[in-house]
Formats: structure tokens, C-alpha cells, sequence
């Protein structure tokens, strides 16, 4: 039970402080609906059958009072369905609430640096945990929380109004009922535990197995092994559907001893208020009131059994969101020194995978406006730095502290989306008129104007529809987009044809204006206009040279030329 809630903590954790007065609104609106029907019922049953008996007597029939039940009956009817509308008006508004927050938490917890490094390796992954955990999640209140509200809530309340017609009869159907929901319920649950883990893991191997399929589709034909990855995603749906029978055999069985319980229960307290009213303690309403309060009391059963069966699936998404949702917020860095963009004091990088430190003992202080250029061969750690100061790659040992960057990743990262939202994703606020102003400077604007839908032009995936160097302007576009004193740029122009590089890299000069840049580069072009170069080595800065000096020609000239 302990490690259940330490399982639920972070997200009971966020439930409580989000919409937590609301959802408790909810299940006690739920509750008193249950409350009602049974009212409803136990009343309606008592009355039609204390009707019938009086009308067989002349004088109990005029002498019977049939507006104070037939009232209240109005009463518990219009009470129920008012209870049933504000519990679904505060539930449905509780749970959207309590999405949008798990949503966003999840969003700000898997953005810290390790791991949306992690996450973007395993992009199905991603992809599940985003969609499959926050459902199953959004499921533990309204399948699990409520229902076991409600069954108490109900099992209470008969109990006690028994109670009224024999204590004996109430304390044994609150105990009957107690004793096999809780039964039913907790065996539900415990059997249907490995087949919901067996079956979470084989949906995200599918996924993982059809994307595969999908995006590597010429590879895998070339290769001749289209049919094995054809077979190997038939055997994990097969095993799957494995799973789901041995789900609907448990729900199958949960269903058959909640059908039991509904029909024999009943018929005990049938039999039992017989007897009762044998011995003239109570007469056949009494019976009839009796029998159908106990009926009513079986229903919220029938929900709570389909909330044991989603309950694993939950808890697993409890346990697997719960280290992203206790990260609650972003790391906010240290500020550097007055006329410092950025400062490095012994820093030492490593990341997550590797087994040893990339750089050591790292100390670098940028000045602001200043253009630094990062060089040194390939895998010796440019990228890294440039992860370090943009807050993506966490140092071992040492201090950072940088102002507001902007980074252009080695990668052009585009989305399948509308050009306009993949440029806000560098401002959100940002006008047409700003967008259109950025697409001008990174050399766009004509492009744009040609295309019919111009801002509305929807890419495909990663960008698709444009070419590579219409993609790298796009990115320069959002770069731009972004005014802060420090612009990271990894490779800025790889790939790209001599021309275009030439255009692309001018146009960054003049729109980086008095911003300081750190440039991570291989080719000699994106490096001459440097007021100083970094050659990075041996796990730290090997060399520094000042533009003018002759060591910054020399390194220049090792550098790539275009
Ligand atoms: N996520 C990671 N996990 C483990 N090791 C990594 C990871 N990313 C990079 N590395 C390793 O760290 C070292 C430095 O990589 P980095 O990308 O910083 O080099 P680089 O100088 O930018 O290389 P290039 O010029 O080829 O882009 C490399 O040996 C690389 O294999």
C-alpha cells in the first residue's frame, strides 16, 4: 500500500494543488447522485407497494397520505438528475484542468536537459509516454478515485438505512458489500497487473516496430528485410491480442461476480426481510424498501470493477511520470560578471552515456558583442560546449554562467506544421509583420511571397517541402526571431552550397549586430570573422589567437576551406 501511493505521490501531488477543490466537488456531487438514485428507488418501491396495500382497504386508502412520498419522490428524481449534471459540468472541468496541468508539468519535466536528450533518442517512446501515460492518468479519477467514493458512499448509506429496519440486517450487508468489492476489486486488480505491464511495453514496441517500418521503408527493402520486420511486428500484435483476451476473461470473470453479488445479495435481504416482517417489526413496503435500497447499493460496483482492471496501467503511468512531474521547473541560470555574455570556471563535461569526461578543467570568459569561433577536430567537443551553455548539457564539475541564448543546432530542427508556428517557436508573441520582417533578413521573403498560402504553408515532416538551404534560412529566421545578447550556432551553414553559405553567413553577421556569438565550425568561412578563435584539444582549450595575430591565420588555414 505504501509504495502504491509513494507510486501516486507526484501525481496525487499536482491533483491536489490544480483542480483539487473541484475534483472533490466532483466525486461528493457523484456520491450524492448515487445517493439519490437509491433514495429514488428504496422510496418509489416503498410507496407503489404501500399504495397497493392501502388501496385494498376503503379506509386506509382515504386515510393514506400519498402527497408527502409521491413529493418526495419528485424531489430525489429532479435532485438526482441536478446532482448528475453538476457532477459531470465539475468533473469534465476538474479533469480538463487537471490534464492541461499534468500536460504542461510533463511537458516542463521532460524538457530538462537529460531528459529530452534521452527522450529524443527514443522518439516512439516519447511519443507513448506523451499520449498512453497522461490518458492512463486522466483515467485514475474519474475510474478509480470516484468510483471508490462513491461504492463507499453507497455501501455507508445502505448499511445504515437497513440499520433502521434491523441493525443485524444492516452491519451484514455494509459487511457483505465491503468484504467483496474490496475482494473483487483488489483480485481484479492483482490479476490483471502482468497482462496490463506485458501489454503497456508490446504497444510501445509496436509503435516502435511501425515507425521503423515506416520511415526506414527503402533501407529495410534494400536490404530484403521488409518481410522479417513484417513478421516481427505480426508476432508482437499477435501477443498483444494475447494480452487483451486474458483482460476481457479477467473483466469477463470480475463481471460474472459482480452480476452474483447483484442478484444474490438482494435475494438474502429478500428472504431476511421476510422474516423480519413475519415477526411485525415491518410490514411488505418495508420489504420492498429494503430490497430495492440493497439493489441500488450493488450498482457503483460495476465501475469500480472496470477501474480495478485500468488501475496497473495507471500506477505504471504513475511511476513513469512521476520523475518528470516532480521536476517541476526550469534550472534558472547564474547571471555572468557586468560586460560578460558568458563564463566557464573549471568545467568539466561528460554526458550521460559516455565514460569519460570530454573536457576538463574548461575556463572561458566571452565578452558581450564578442564573436568567438569554437575549431578542433571532429568529436572533440565543439557541440558540447555549445550544449553547456545553452543549458542542455548539465557540467560534472565547475560553474556556468551565461545570459539568454538563442541556439542554432548543427541539425535543422523543423516541424510538420505551418511555417508561421515553426518560426514562433523562437518568439510565441511574434506579428506577421515581424515574421515576415526576419524572413527578409535570413533572404526568404521572395519565396514566401510566391507561395499561395504564404505564412499558412503547411511543411511535412522535418521540414519537408523546402530544400536544404530554404530550411537553413527558416531556422536563421527563428534565430532571429529571438532578441538576447548571446547567439550559439552550430555549423551554422554545413551543408549548404558555397553560395548560399556566403549569403547565409552575411546575413547572420548583420542581423547578430552587438550580440556575442559562439561559433562551433570546421569550415575556414564560418570562422574568419572571429574576434578570436578557440581551438579546442585534449580535453580542453589547446590554443587561443586574436584576429590579427599570426596564429589566427594559421589556424584559419587549417581550417576547411568552402
Ligand atoms: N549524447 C551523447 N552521449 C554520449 N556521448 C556523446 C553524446 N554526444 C556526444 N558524445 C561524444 O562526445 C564527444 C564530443 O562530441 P561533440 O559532438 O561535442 O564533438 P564535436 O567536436 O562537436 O564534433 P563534430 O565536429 O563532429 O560535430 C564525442 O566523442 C561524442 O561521441
Amino acid at each position: 500500500m505504501k509504495r502504491v501511493l509513494n507510486d501516486f505521490r507526484p501525481f496525487l501531488g499536482l491533483f491536489c494543488a490544480s483542480t483539487g477543490r473541484k475534483l472533490l466537488g466532483g466525486a461528493a456531487l457523484a456520491a450524492l447522485t448515487g445517493l439519490m438514485g437509491m433514495a429514488l428507488l428504496g422510496l418509489s418501491g416503498w410507496f407503489i407497494t404501500a399504495t397497493a396495500l392501502a388501496g385494498l382497504v376503503p379506509a386506509t386508502a382515504w386515510a393514506f397520505d400519498v402527497f408527502m412520498p409521491s413529493a418526495a419522490i419528485r424531489l430525489f428524481a429532479l435532485g438526482r438528475t441536478a446532482a448528475r449534471y453538476g457532477e459531470r459540468l465539475v468533473t469534465h472541468d476538474a479533469t480538463l484542468g487537471l490534464l492541461a496541468a499534468l500536460r504542461g508539468r510533463l511537458f516542463r519535466g521532460w524538457s530538462a536537459p537529460g531528459a529530452a536528450r534521452a527522450l529524443a533518442m527514443r522518439p516512439a517512446r516519447l511519443l507513448f509516454r506523451l499520449t498512453a501515460d497522461v490518458d492512463a492518468l486522466d483515467t485514475v479519477y474519474l475510474r478509480v478515485l470516484v468510483p471508490l467514493g462513491t461504492t463507499l458512499v453507497a455501501t455507508l448509506a445502505a448499511g445504515i438505512a437497513l440499520a433502521f429496519i434491523s441493525p443485524a440486517l444492516g452491519v451484514a450487508v455494509f459487511a457483505v458489500l465491503m468484504l467483496t468489492g474490496t475482494f473483487v476489486a483488489g483480485i481484479t486488480a492483482r490479476s490483471a497487473t502482468p497482462a496490463t505491464l506485458r501489454r503497456a511495453a508490446r504497444i510501445e514496441t509496436l509503435r516502435a516496430r511501425v515507425i521503423d517500418l515506416a520511415s526506414g521503408q527503402t533501407d529495410l527493402l534494400m536490404a530484403g528485410r521488409i518481410p522479417a520486420q513484417r513478421a516481427a511486428l505480426a508476432e508482437v500484435d499477435a501477443r498483444l491480442a494475447a494480452d487483451d483476451h486474458r483482460l476481457n476473461r479477467i473483466e469477463a470473470r470480475a463481471g460474472l461476480a459482480h452480476g452474483l453479488l447483484a442478484a444474490v445479495l438482494p435475494a438474502l435481504v429478500l428472504v431476511a426481510a421476510a422474516a423480519i416482517a413475519a415477526g411485525g417489526h415491518i410490514g411488505a413496503p418495508g420489504v420492498a424498501l429494503a430490497l430495492l435500497i440493497t439493489m441500488a447499493a450493488t450498482e457503483p460496483f460495476a465501475a469500480l470493477r472496470r477501474g480495478a482492471l485500468d488501475f496497473a496501467r495507471a500506477r505504471l503511468a504513475a511511476r513513469r511520470t512521476g520523475p518528470a512531474l516532480l521536476c517541476a521547473a526550469f534550472p534558472v541560470g547564474a547571471e555572468p560578471a557586468p560586460g560578460l555574455a558568458a563564463e566557464l570556471h573549471h568545467v568539466t563535461l561528460r554526458h550521460d552515456a559516455a565514460l569519460a569526461p570530454i573536457l576538463r578543467d574548461l575556463s572561458l570568459s566571452v565578452r558581450e558583442g564578442e564573436h568567438i569561433a569554437l575549431i578542433g577536430p571532429s568529436g572533440v567537443g565543439k557541440t558540447s560546449v555549445i550544449q553547456c551553455l545553452a543549458g542542455d548539457l548539465p557540467p560534472t564539475a565547475g560553474s556556468v554562467r551565461v545570459t539568454a541564448t538563442a541556439r542554432l543546432t548543427q541539425r535543422t530542427e523543423l516541424f510538420r506544421d505551418g511555417l508561421r508556428e515553426n518560426l514562433r517557436l523562437g518568439a510565441p508573441m511574434a506579428s506577421d509583420a515581424q515574421m515576415m520582417a526576419v524572413l527578409a533578413q535570413a533572404g526568404l521573403e521572395s519565396i514566401i511571397h510566391a507561395l499561395p498560402s504564404g505564412l499558412d504553408t503547411e511543411l511535412g515532416d522535418g521540414g519537408q517541402g523546402l530544400s536544404g538551404g530554404q530550411a537553413r534560412r527558416l531556422t536563421l529566421a527563428r534565430l532571429m526571431l529571438r532578441d538576447v545578447p548571446l547567439w550559439l550556432l552550430d555549423e551554422p551553414t554545413e551543408g549548404l552550397d558555397g553560395e548560399t553559405a556566403r549569403d547565409v553567413l552575411a546575413r547572420l553577421r548583420h542581423a547578430a549586430g552587438n550580440r556575442a556569438t559562439i561559433t562551433a565550425t570546421h569550415i575556414r568561412r564560418e570562422a574568419e570573422d572571429a574576434d578570436r578563435l578557440l581551438i579546442l584539444g585534449d580535453g580542453g582549450i589547446k590554443a587561443s589567437h586574436i584576429r590579427g595575430s599570426p596564429g589566427f591565420e594559421a589556424a584559419l588555414n587549417d581550417l576547411r576551406p568552402d
